[in-house]
């Protein structure tokens, strides 16, 4: 078990289960540290502001605000303060957020302000961008995007609305079971299934990956280019106008074109592996400070296999424009195929800059979420935040909350953040496979003010307890349940687990979460995942905490049994189709809320799904 966060502070709550065999499970227990770091980002960033009600939707007015200086903080927030209630809501949380806020103070331009979310959920502004061009002289060519213009208008789309609409759906769909209304209504398109644009259509991407090829047959060293593979193909097209990348990476692009030329970098040739070549790199925009974190990736068995090319281009990048680079790591891959990254960290070499990029958390004037590239990032970070918004909104206030394929915590975090001014939740348990995550997840919180995170000391609920915990308690020989309810009540409401979402649900991480959160990968929920998620509810099943919970046979044990609200993101269609068919023909008592598609990736055929389940 690792234990990550101050030390001396109370004992973890959280453990393995001992009767897991196998199970490589680090739990991470979160206690606040006071150290915070902040980078100064760039003033004109904007953002959204929050707390609306899901009836206002769409219905907004704009409501935009820039944080360039402290005079214009001001004056927004009086400006914001007229604009309707839930805005002055927000205003007053903001302000008892930054009177309450214990920890060391960050610099007072260091965190944007999160002020258009109104803008980005705005009717007209979707509509605009519905129909707003891309305008890219690569389309046609570039396989990146089928749509040049109407990014709404794609397959994936249509086959989602129809999804939706279908009678199967309707049949299960909590709407049309309130008004009464037939199921048995064949439609293309029965309004029920809306879709969002939440950015702009062009320079959404903040994250790429780019493969590299040798500028010309003849000789190796004559430096690389940088694009796509071209449909069908191995040959790379080079796609350095862009439109839909973030403008630093069609500049990181342009230098690194210069540099490999420059200092005669060889592509990695996968025919002769022959080798110790660049064979693609990773471009992340920190949307701050519009810096790029670059991951080199070399045809590689290490680091010292990528010499003198490595260095010889890492120095003549920063020479071309030193103030572009936020970090630069470099990554060794000479397995064969098309996996680019391997988790394993003897793989990883940080070269220069800091460990992570910051962004700042979707909700509240306070807390940034850490990404080191070892992580998971959403390629369109700015869509992504409404999205988390929309998500916030969907937990109940009050709510316990497991979050499963967390990333870094990204929607359990902002979920916290949403609700402390309200009805705080009383705890958030993320979980996910990858062992980087936890170090971004620690890094996170201690941005992320103390009251917020953690239980107050005294009158707070119990700390989160998982069957893990209890079953280890009664191993230990303690007596659990004469400890002081004073200390027993303090501690941290978020914690990380790294396992996958199979084994951390197993190990009890939904047992009395009436909230699950799940975002998987394209493929959708691991076998296990909808099997428990589909069982009956058990009316029996004893409480958590209760003693009785410890003479269950884990195979008796309905795992997701107190879960009411299920809130699935998906980026992957067909297997969230798939995967929401099961989960509401179950005996489980599932009926679906709301769909809502995201055209987070305007230009492409893909659509990010947020389905709303609720059961009794
Ligand atoms: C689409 S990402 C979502 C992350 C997060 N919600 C975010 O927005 O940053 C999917 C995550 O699932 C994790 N993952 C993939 N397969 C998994 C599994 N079988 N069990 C647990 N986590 C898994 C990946 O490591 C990744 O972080």
């Amino acid at each position: 078990m690792l234990n990550v966060g101050a030390s001396g502070q109370s004992s973890p709550r959280q453990v393995s289960l001992p009767t897991m065999k196998g199970m490589n499970l680090i739990n991470v227990f979160l206690v606040i540290s006071t150290g915070h770091s902040f980078l100064s980002p760039k003033s004109s960033f904007h953002q959204r502001t929050i707390r609306q009600s899901p009836s206002n939707f769409h219905s907004q007015t704009l409501t935009v605000r820039s944080t360039s200086s402290s005079s214009s903080r001001s004056q927004n927030k009086k400006r914001q303060s007229s604009s309707n209630s839930g805005n002055r809501r927000q205003q007053q949380n903001s302000n008892k957020n930054k009177s309450s806020f214990s920890g060391p103070k960050p610099p007072p331009s260091s965190r944007p302000l999160l002020t258009l979310y109104d803008e980005q959920r705005n009717r007209v502004v979707n509509r605009e961008r519905l129909t707003k061009p891309i305008d890219c002289q690569h389309f046609g060519t570039c396989p990146g995007c089928i749509v040049n213009d109407h990014v709404g208008k794609v397959d994936v789309i249509r086959s989602a609305t129809r999804f939706f609409s279908s009678t199967a759906i309707r049949k299960n769909r909590l709407d049309v079971e309130r008004s009464g209304e037939d199921w048995v209504v064949e439609a293309e398109d029965d309004g029920f299934y809306q879709v969002v644009v939440p950015s702009d259509v062009t320079q959404w991407r903040t994250q790429a990956k780019l493969v590299v090829a040798p500028k010309s047959s003849s000789w190796a060293k004559d430096g690389c280019i940088f694009g796509l593979y071209q449909r069908g193909s191995h040959d790379v097209l080079e796609i350095p106008n862009c439109q839909v990348h973030h403008p630093s990476i069609n500049r990181a692009v342009e230098l690194l074109e210069q540099a490999t030329t420059k200092v005669g970098t060889p592509a990695y040739n996968s025919d002769s592996r022959d080798g110790q070549g660049l064979r693609y790199v990773q471009l992340q925009v920190e949307r701050t400070t519009g810096k790029i974190c670059l991951t080199l990736v070399f045809g590689a068995s290490d680091v010292k296999a990528t010499q003198p090319s490595l260095s010889r281009l890492t120095k003549e990048l920063t020479k071309l424009d030193p103030d572009l680079w936020h970090s630069m790591w470099c990554h060794t891959n000479d397995a064969a195929g098309n996996n680019i990254f391997s988790r394993n960290t003897k793989n990883w070499h940080r070269l220069s800059g800091p460990e992570f990029v910051r962004e700042p958390l979707p909700v509240g004037e306070f807390g940034w979420l850490y990404f080191s590239p070892l992580a998971f990032r959403q390629g369109n970070m700015e869509g992504f935040d409404i999205l988390a918004n929309d998500v916030a909104r969907a937990v109940p206030g009050g709510s316990r909350v497991c979050e499963l394929y967390a990333g870094v915590g990204l929607l359990g975090l902002t979920s916290l953040a949403y609700h402390h001014d309200t009805e705080p939740l009383e705890w958030v348990r993320c979980s996910d496979e990858n062992p980087a995550n936890p170090r971004c997840f620690t890094r996170s919180i201690q941005s992320i003010p103390r009251e917020t995170i953690e239980h107050p000391k005294q009158n707070g609920p119990a700390p989160a307890l998982t069957l893990g915990d209890i079953r280890k308690q009664m191993e230990s020989g303690d007596d659990f349940w004469d400890v002081d309810p004073s200390t027993r009540r303090f501690g941290p409401k978020a914690t990380y687990t790294v396992a996958s979402a199979g084994y951390a649900l197993k190990s009890g991480q939904a047992l009395g979460a009436n909230v699950m959160i799940v975002d998987p990968p394209r493929k959708g929920l691991e076998d296990d995942v909808l099997e428990e998620l589909c069982k009956p509810f058990n009316p029996r099943q004893p409480n958590v905490e209760s003693p009785n919970m410890m003479t269950l046979e884990d195979y008796y044990v309905n795992w997701t049994n107190d879960v009411q609200t299920l809130i699935y993101v998906s980026c992957g269609f067909d297997a969230l189709a798939r995967d929401a068919e099961k989960l509401l023909s179950s005996p489980a008592g599932w009926k679906l809320e709301s769909a809502t598609g995201y055209v987070l990736f305007p230009g492409t055929n893909h659509v990010e799904t947020l389905c709303i389940f609720q059961r009794e």
